[in-house]
């Protein structure tokens, strides 16, 4: 299990990249030049494969262990009315995805995902970070830990999620620190605020950013300062998975912030990472751009916890059943070019 044992350990390891095995990589491009169709024509479905061929280390790679992780946090900046739901409903939420009813119970079962729930101390919203740190370094160290932990080295994809209300503010605030620009390039309505609480949402990340930008010098401080534990812990996991060589599935706008300031600091941190859908969140499409990541699918979605993850994996699985199934030339006595 990774954990790490202090902030300087987790920069460390966001610097020393594991990279995709190059033959099984190799031997997976041989195979679909060899199947039973013209060079390239199945476009995007083709590089999955050899995505997921690489990080597995595997040149028929697989879907029998994917898993997807929902962390939940509270945040304090919730008081100050940057969001359409009240703070409760981030635990009610985790309820629900624990009873079976959320969306993710019904799009993990449909693309064959586990479900993993993770609620990281709902009790104890993390502070209002216009004012102080989000958090202290243990806590946002033990929530980068319950990330990692979250991370079985021998699943074949992780798809991790997050439930927190007014964590959209949080995001915007991560994104920010991470490539520049003020709260209006990267606040937008969330779960659906306008008018004066989108007004609160843009002067919070003001404060946040004029407050906090000069110490969030590396990622560990970003997160511990703007983000939220879950936010972190997708970070944690998102690390953790590198370091095992799992392929990363991010879902919408605040997962995918939460590895911005990973990025920032080193961009290959995302190789291992697809992007599964672009949110219909409006600093999405921008936050994906800065990232070089280009999304399978855009189906206006903006829920998060994992759903558009989860509707990309079944794209993923579409990628690796043709990789596997589909008969050679030779195999078919079908002329090649
Ligand atoms: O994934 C997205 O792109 C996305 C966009 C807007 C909202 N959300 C979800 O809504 C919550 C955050 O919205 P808000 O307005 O409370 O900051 C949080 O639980 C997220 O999972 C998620
Ligand atoms: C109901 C609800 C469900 C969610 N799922 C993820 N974020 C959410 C936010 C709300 C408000």
């Amino acid at each position: 299990m990774t954990v790490f044992t202090s902030p300087a350990d987790f920069v460390a390891a966001i610097e020393a990249l594991r990279s995709p095995d190059a033959d099984s990589r190799a031997a997976a491009a041989r195979r679909q030049a060899e199947l039973t169709k013209p060079p390239g024509s199945l476009g995007r479905l083709e590089e999955i494969a050899l995505f997921m061929a690489g990080w597995q280390g595997r040149a028929r790679p697989r879907l029998d262990h994917g898993s997807v992780v929902v962390f939940a946090g509270n945040h304090g900046v919730a008081a100050r009315g940057v969001s359409a739901f009240p703070a409760e409903v981030t635990a009610q939420m985790v309820a629900n995805f624990r009873s079976g009813g959320a969306a993710i119970n019904a799009l993990a079962a449909a693309a064959g995902l586990a479900l993993g729930v993770v609620a990281l101390d709902l009790d104890r919203p993390t502070a209002d970070f216009t004012t102080m740190p989000a958090m202290g370094v243990d806590d946002c160290l033990a929530a980068i830990n319950a990330g990692a932990a979250a991370v079985s080295p021998d699943l074949d994809l992780l798809v991790p999620g997050e439930m927190g209300i007014a964590n959209s503010t949080a995001a915007a605030a991560l994104c920010a620190a991470s490539f520049g620009g003020t709260a209006r390039d990267w606040v937008g309505p969330g779960t659906g605020v306008d008018g004066k609480a989108l007004a609160a949402k843009i002067t919070a990340v003001d404060a946040a950013l004029l407050r906090h930008r000069a110490a969030a010098t590396d990622p560990f401080e970003m997160l511990r300062r703007l983000g939220g534990r879950e936010i972190a812990a997708i970070a944690g996991a998102v690390v953790a998975a590198r370091l095992h060589g799992v392929p990363v599935l991010l879902d919408g706008f605040i997962g995918t912030a939460a590895v911005a300031p990973l990025a920032a600091h080193r961009p290959g941190i995302v190789d291992h990472c697809l992007a599964g859908h672009v949110s219909a969140e409006p600093g999405h499409v921008r936050l994906l751009a800065r990232l070089g990541l280009v999304p399978l699918l855009s189906l206006d979605m903006r829920l998060g916890e994992a759903s558009g993850g989860a509707v990309a994996a079944m794209l993923v699985r579409a990628a690796l059943a043709a990789h596997d199934d589909m008969a050679t030339f030779a195999e078919a006595g079908v002329a090649s070019a």
